[in-house]
């Protein structure tokens, strides 16, 4: 049990960094805030709100999961390589794979509400 808290606080630990240190969560936070603030404005159904929550947390976690790549590879190599090169821009591919599907889906969800 005492296992499982220590996992429990080094992951929280790494929220944390990650929002204090990343300027990219820093955005991502900003941003979910807006479409909280937007969501409770306009009124979203159930479900529509657990797509935005998910959306969120997928989009927080990706860049975690980002950060985390950047951090190994660095740790691996300070020297220029292709390979890191690759590692590098093929996680922040990821990560803006992911926030341009969560655009389109947030304009599919509040553009009718707004316009429609
Ligand atoms: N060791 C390396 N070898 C070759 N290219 C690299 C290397 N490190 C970084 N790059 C290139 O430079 C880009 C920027 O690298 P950097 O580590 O600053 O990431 P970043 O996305 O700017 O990080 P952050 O999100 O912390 O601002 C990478 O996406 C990659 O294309």
């Amino acid at each position: 049990m005492v296992r499982f808290f220590k996992s429990f606080y080094y992951a929280i630990n790494g929220v944390l960094h990650g929002f204090r240190f990343e300027r990219n969560m820093q955005f991502h936070l900003l941003a979910a805030i807006i479409v909280c603030l937007a969501g409770a404005l306009t009124g979203l159904s159930t479900t529509e709100w657990m797509i935005i929550i998910l959306l969120i947390g997928g989009m927080m976690a990706l860049e975690l999961m980002n950060t985390a790549i950047e951090r190994t590879v660095d740790l691996v190599t300070k020297d220029i390589h292709p390979l890191a090169k690759q590692a590098k821009d093929v996680a922040a591919g990821a990560v803006l794979l992911f926030a341009i599907a969560s655009a389109v889906i947030g304009l599919i969800i509040f553009i009718p509400k707004w316009f429609g």
